[in-house]
């Protein structure tokens, strides 16, 4: 039995329920993207996947603390945005009864589900059970009908111990080809998968529903056996990560595979299941500070599935010091009997040695 049995099944069926929604939003209705103070997108569908996750929570866990990326605040000044949004969540539910009374049911009013958006305004820290959210991961993926996911962890005295990744763009296939999007005329068929780690148990897949758990299988990264035939992952924005160290870095270990552009922490499940082998993410601004929700699930992951995570120095990510990884610059990750030989290329390139 798992030490965190419970935590891992609410979780996946939190992101489960959750992606309903997002997955509503993107075929039914306009977005309805707002901007918010940092310039980027937030959209109905952020919103209202963080308030359902944090229901679940709450019903629970309702001592936990909860880190998540978005806030209220505009909501409660905009009616037409609120009431759309509340519609949306209250009418998202999983079709499997058990499943649905599990995370306690519906959100019973619009009130509530503002108050529960706000829950996710904890500092964060290196004290008890705190649970990380980013309720659509690469909102811009989502955007484009490319990548994203629905993210959620649970940090112990700041040691990341539960991770799930919801990606409904994502192949099922495990053995499917790495690609940063959906491509043209696709549709969801085939497409849909929910990716868990625990710490020191594993990591696995599975399909996404619209109900309970589907069965689920251990996933691993590819040994690499020959540097120079890897592929890597990086951000599709070249605003979040240096597109052009990161090709120098590419031509240095000797790849000639074009490096798979994508959104979101799908790059971190992708390579956990072997489907692509190393994910860089370099800084472009020195002061950016990386959001513990853009990774705590997707560092996890890696790791159970037999790969190594660190910042630019090698140190790994730290999630204990608040909302951001304050103590760490960009992001290498690749299978552990590879990891050295990256990083010693990313720091000869970024002269850090
Ligand atoms: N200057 C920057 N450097 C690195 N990451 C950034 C950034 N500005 C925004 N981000 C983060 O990049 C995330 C998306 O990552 P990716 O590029 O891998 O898809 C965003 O998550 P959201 O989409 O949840 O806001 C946001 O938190
Ligand atoms: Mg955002
Ligand atoms: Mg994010
Ligand atoms: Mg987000």
């Amino acid at each position: 039995m798992s030490s965190y049995a419970k935590e891992l099944e609410i979780a996946q069926l939190a992101v489960q329920r959750a992606a309903i929604l997002t997955k509503r939003v993107f075929h039914e209705k306009a977005k309805g993207t707002v901007s918010k103070d940092d310039k980027s997108p937030v959209t109905i569908g952020d919103f209202g996947a963080q308030a359902l996750i944090i229901a679940a929570l709450k019903h629970n866990f309702p001592e936990d603390e909860i880190v998540a990326e978005e806030e209220a605040a505009q909501l409660r000044e905009d009616a037409n945005l609120r009431s759309t949004i509340w519609d949306l969540v209250k009418g998202t539910s999983l079709s499997d009864a058990d499943a649905e009374a599990v995370l306690g049911g519906p959100i019973k009013s619009e009130d509530d589900m503002l108050t529960f958006i706000d829950y996710g305004n904890s500092k964060g820290g290196a004290k008890g059970r705190i649970w990380a959210i980013d309720p659509i991961d690469g909102t811009k993926g989502f955007l484009r009908g490319g990548q994203y996911a629905v993210c959620l962890a649970l940090m112990v005295d700041g040691d990341v111990k539960v991770g799930v990744l919801g990606c409904p763009n994502l192949p099922i296939d495990d053995a499917a080809p790495l690609t940063g999007g959906m491509e043209s005329g696709q549709t969801d068929e085939g497409r849909g998968c929910l990716f868990s780690g625990v710490l020191d148990e594993g990591a696995t897949s599975r399909p996404l529903t619209t109900g309970g758990l589907a069965s689920s299988q251990k996933i691993s990264m590819k040994a690499i056996t020959d540097i120079a035939a890897a592929s890597f992952c990086e951000s599709v924005e070249a605003g979040h990560s240096s597109h052009g160290d990161q090709a120098e870095i590419a031509k240095k270990l000797g790849i000639t595979n074009p490096s798979v552009r994508m959104d979101s922490q799908a790059k971190y499940a992708s390579i956990a299941r072997g489907a692509g082998d190393i994910y860089l993410r370099l800084p472009v601004k020195a002061t950016y500070q990386e959001k513990i929700w853009d990774h705590a699930a997707g560092d996890l992951i890696v790791r159970e599935a037999g790969g190594a995570v660190t910042d630019i120095h090698g140190k790994r990510l730290d999630f204990s010091i608040g909302r951001t990884l304050a103590n760490n610059k960009g992001v290498v990750a690749a299978p552990t009997g590879a990891h050295a030989q990256v990083l010693a290329v990313v720091q000869e390139v970024l002269g850090i040695k």
